[in-house]
């Protein structure tokens, strides 16, 4: 590969958000032949999330500020950082320290998340300039979810998660309750009830309220029945959301379940009276991805003038 323009390198740290996700709804339409299921589901990406800092550095390094998860080789940014270099034999190093605050094998898409932010982020750092379809197809082959969040806009998603289609939703407010179970998708996925055969629905045309209501009222998540079996704390959330709020529903494969509430101060309130041991987050559903407006403010700042890059594709 070529090497980077010096010029386009920064020479200080930055720091970058890798934001939640939720699906809004999640159908399985069949199972494949690589064992791997079809899906249909509506992705929204939120205002809250982990944050990865990147420093110019000799090695590459990772650290976090939690023991939990571990900062070894099976870690998504290290992951993530290792195939870029190998995608592009690139030889920089960086030093990248993760906040964490999403709960792992919460459905929340944290470690996916994390490690589309490490795509982006590192390819800002080692100025390599590769266009957001080259490192979504870059992160698939680190996890279904991944393309969503290099790709920074709510999206509806079928295939495995890959084939998207960007929609525009009205912004909307949530609390998501952890339940303070992990859980493992390929455990929901195996299970011997999973429902794999639902009707493939058409999107709307165009996702006005009205529409967008319709939508999710015909929507459900069919990984919900698994996962309120195995896990009795997921159950117990669903209820106590169905019962305060109405319209709770689960995220991904778990744990985590939200409800749609009316506003900030709804969600806040609904918050203060969550039942002790478990925690839960207020979000609102962004447009663009926080990754995707950090980067443009990075940019601008590094690059005053006008915008030329095409990370906005
Ligand atoms: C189903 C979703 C919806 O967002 O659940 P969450 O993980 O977010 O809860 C995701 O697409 C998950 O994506 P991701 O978490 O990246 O899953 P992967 O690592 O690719 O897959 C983990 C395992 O789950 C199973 N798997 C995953 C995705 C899929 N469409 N069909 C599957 O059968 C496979 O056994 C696979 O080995
Ligand atoms: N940086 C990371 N953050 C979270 N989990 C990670 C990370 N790297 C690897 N993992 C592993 O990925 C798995 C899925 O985590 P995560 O993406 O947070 O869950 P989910 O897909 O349910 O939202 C976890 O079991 C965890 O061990």
């Amino acid at each position: 590969m070529t090497p980077a323009s010096p010029a386009k390198v920064p020479a200080t740290g930055f720091a970058l958000p890798a934001p939640a996700k939720l699906n809004l709804l999640l159908h399985i339409t069949g199972r494949r032949a690589d064992g791997y299921h079809d899906l249909q589901t509506l992705f929204v990406l939120l205002d809250h999330g982990d944050t990865l800092h990147f420093r110019p550095h000799d090695a590459l390094t990772l650290t976090c500020d939690r023991p939990d998860p571990p900062v070894d080789e099976h870690n998504l940014v290290l992951r993530a950082a290792r195939l870029l270099q190998q995608a592009t034999g690139c030889r920089q190093g960086a030093a990248l320290h993760l906040e964490k605050r999403l709960p792992a094998g919460g459905g929340v898409g944290g470690g996916s998340s994390d490690a589309a932010t490490a795509l982006l982020g590192l390819n800002h750092l080692w100025g390599l300039d590769l266009s957001l379809d080259r490192l979504a197809a870059l992160g698939l082959q680190l996890g279904a979810d991944v393309p969503v969040f290099v790709h920074g806009r709510n999206a509806w998603a079928e295939g495995v998660g890959e084939r998207l289609q960007a929609v525009d939703l009205p912004p909307q407010w949530f609390l998501v309750v952890n339940p303070g179970v992990a859980v493992s998708t390929a455990r929901i996925f195996s299970d011997g009830e999973l429902t794999r055969h639902t009707p493939a629905i058409t999107l709307p045309a165009s996702l006005g309220a009205a529409t967008f209501e319709a939508l999710l009222n015909q929507g459900h998540n069919d990984c919900e029945a698994v996962a309120r079996r195995l896990f009795p704390p997921v159950d117990q959330a669903l209820e106590w959301l169905q019962r305060e709020a109405g319209n709770a529903r689960m995220t991904g494969t778990g744990a985590c379940c939200f409800a749609r509430l009316a506003g900030a101060q709804a969600a806040r309130d609904l918050q203060r009276r969550l039942p002790e041991n478990w925690t839960a987050f207020v979000a609102r559903s962004t447009e663009l991805s926080p990754l995707h407006e950090a980067l443009a403010t990075l940019r601008a700042k590094e690059h005053p003038g006008p915008a030329s890059y095409d990370d906005a594709t």
